[in-house]
């Protein structure tokens, strides 16, 4: 099992170019590839990569620079103009596109003991001052329907489970109210900084630790972490394998208040008390929750939600996030929660949004090569992600494509840190690229501007089935972008073709004929089993919010709003109104 527990068939070791027959280069592919924009790309410094680690001094992303301010003249620092350009105006995160409204266009349903209004606009959800400042510097004009709702949930301090579409802002969701939260009261709850040591490292004592599968989600979340707590007394710090231990010791050392990591490194430092210890946590947040609690990190799991070494503190909050959420997942993720914890659905869990065109293409096996030549030259280049269920799979898949001209670069779970690192930087890159990788990449990664995903292996059950392939095509579209998702599909495929169907019904796209024998009688989409979350409403105690959208303009009459007749809370509610007990369901 490799990272977070992904499935990923071996690799064998290959270089870039030369899994196969070596390079070859054909002066028509030369020509075809160039003439249709996909231009040479940088030659790989593999000096540096397979040199040993002790003997090159990297630059490890996990240490970029973050602000840094001791608090002595209010709780807000001095603006550092250089930092400011690097966190903000560059390219690392999506900007907004124009088609934002309709990812909004979904129903909310929130459970739980109380009613909170969704803010559909920062300045009114009552945010520190420099964190609203910092929220604006991303350029993020108003919510998005997941912040809308959890934002004011989490500054209630209740636990929370949030199931979102891909790409609808869910860090940020989370990042935000925590982060203003804790602005305001740093002094007082922050662990020992190395300033109050006689300048030696201390011990990390986080208020916010947040776990993710990943290495590169782990680094994202930190870069948004670093731009929300700009000017701020909060220092947020990443850890994650394949980095040398020292390294993420060194940055602790320097004082932690956020920590983001994947579950194996949290878990080998969390086992060295001197280095770490979890006493102060005041929020333990599970980012791709179901991947998460699948099973595979068992151990690392329920050291972590129990709070490491003695975290007693009654007002530690769980939050949990997702883009999909099985039911079995869900089971475990309430075994954690508090009685009174809040959940939140914006559309159905595991949903896709319309932004994202998706076709699925029959492709026998053995033809599967040529056709992904000929879909990337059937289109205009641009940055493209394509997926394999297997490391050979990728690596043979990049020596063709590389033979043929198409400028590549692949990631899988055996490749050094550096090299997943570099593959990040590049196809972040002006040029365009095609990236192949494994699952690794399928979840959270959020490279703006990635046009195109192609599903060159669908995911089988063993490899994450529907959610999986929810995830893969949730790397295009995302935060009001439009995106195109190609799948290849065969007959050895069929066990993931009823949910394809529902989703692509669902979404009001084009079902191909070799898959109208899957579509549900009543030729609407229809879901079951464990992507619906028909097992909330049996359960004594919780109040349902289903039905609106915030976003949506408020009804004219009473009767738009259901048959209870409740207040339309969407736009006028009043915060922290508890429900009545006798209240079976409440439309907002
Ligand atoms: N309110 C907002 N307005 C504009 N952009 C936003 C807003 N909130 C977040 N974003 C941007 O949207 C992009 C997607 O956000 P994020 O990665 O948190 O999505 P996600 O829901 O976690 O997706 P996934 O399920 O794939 O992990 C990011 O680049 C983020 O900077």
């Amino acid at each position: 099992m490799s990272e977070a527990g992904f499935q990923e068939a071996p690799a064998e070791g290959f270089a870039h170019g030369t899994a196969t027959s070596g390079v070859v280069t054909n002066p028509e592919d030369l020509a075809a590839a160039r003439a249709h924009g996909w231009m040479e790309d940088e030659k790989l410094d593999y000096d540096t990569f397979n040199a040993p680690t002790s003997e090159i001094n990297p630059t490890w992303a996990s240490s970029a620079k973050v602000y840094e301010w001791e608090g002595d003249e209010g709780d807000v620092g001095p603006p550092d103009a250089e930092l400011e350009e690097q966190l903000f105006r560059g390219d690392d995160h999506t900007k907004a596109g124009s088609s934002l409204e309709d990812m909004m266009d979904f129903e909310a349903k929130v459970e739980g003991p109380k009613h909170f209004a969704p803010i559909t606009q920062f300045e009114d959800a009552g945010l520190h001052p420099q964190v609203l400042a910092n929220v604006k510097m991303c350029n993020y004009e108003s919510t998005t329907a997941i912040q809308a709702y959890c934002i004011p949930i989490i500054q209630a301090g209740h636990d929370l489970v949030a199931v979102a579409q891909t790409g609808s802002g869910k860090t940020a969701a989370y990042l935000i109210p925590i982060i203003s939260k804790l602005m305001g009261k740093v002094r007082k709850l922050q662990g020992p900084r190395p300033a109050n040591n006689n300048g030696r490292p201390v011990r990390a004592e986080p208020l916010v630790v947040i776990v993710v599968p990943t290495r590169e989600l782990a680094q994202q979340i930190f870069d948004e972490a670093r731009r929300l707590c700009y000017r701020s007394m909060l220092r947020p710090v990443c850890s994650y394998g394949g980095i040398p231990i020292g390294v993420n010791l060194q940055e602790l050392g320097k004082g932690c208040d956020l920590l983001i990591g994947t579950p194996g490194r949290l878990q080998d430092l969390m086992n060295k008390p001197d280095v770490l210890t979890m006493r102060r946590v005041k929020f333990t947040v599970i980012d791709e929750a179901d991947e998460m609690l699948s099973g595979d990190w068992d151990d690392e799991m329920a050291k972590l939600m129990g709070g490491g070494d003695a975290n007693e503190d009654p007002d530690h909050a769980y939050l949990m996030f997702s883009a999909t959420f099985p039911k079995e997942a869900r089971k475990v993720a309430r075994d954690y929660m508090a009685e009174d914890f809040v959940r939140v659905r914006i559309g159905r869990a595991g949903s896709t949004h319309r932004n994202v065109t998706q076709d699925i293409i029959f492709v026998e096996r053995n033809q599967k090569k040529q056709a992904l030549y000929d879909l990337l030259m059937s289109r205009p280049a641009c940055r493209t992600l394509v997926f394999c269920n297997s490391k050979p799979a990728v690596e043979e898949l990049d020596d063709y494509l590389y033979n043929r001209q198409i400028p590549t670069i692949f990631l899988h779970g055996d490749r050094s840190q550096l090299e997943r690192q570099d593959a990040m930087r590049r196809f972040k890159g002006k040029q365009p690229l095609v990236l192949i990788a494994t699952n690794i990449f399928g979840r959270g990664i959020d490279v703006p501007q990635v046009n195109h995903v192609v599903c060159y292996d669908l995911p089988g059950v063993e490899y994450g089935g529907i959610s999986e392939y929810i995830h893969r095509i949730g790397r295009t579209g995302r935060i009001g972008h439009k995106g195109h998702a190609t799948s290849f599909y065969n007959e050895k495929n069929e066990d993931l073709a009823p949910f394809l169907v529902n989703i692509l019904l669902e979404t009001g796209q084009t079902v191909p004929d070799f898959l109208e024998t899957f579509k549900p009688e009543a030729g609407v989409a229809e879901f079951e089993g464990d992507l619906t979350d028909d097992e909330v409403e049996a359960e004594p105690g919780y109040m349902t919010a289903p039905g609106a959208n915030p976003f949506a303009e408020p009804p004219t009459t009473d009767d738009a709003w259901g048959a209870t007749g409740a207040a339309p809370a969407a736009t006028t509610a009043e915060a922290d109104t508890t429900w009545g007990a006798s209240t079976a369901t409440v439309s907002w």
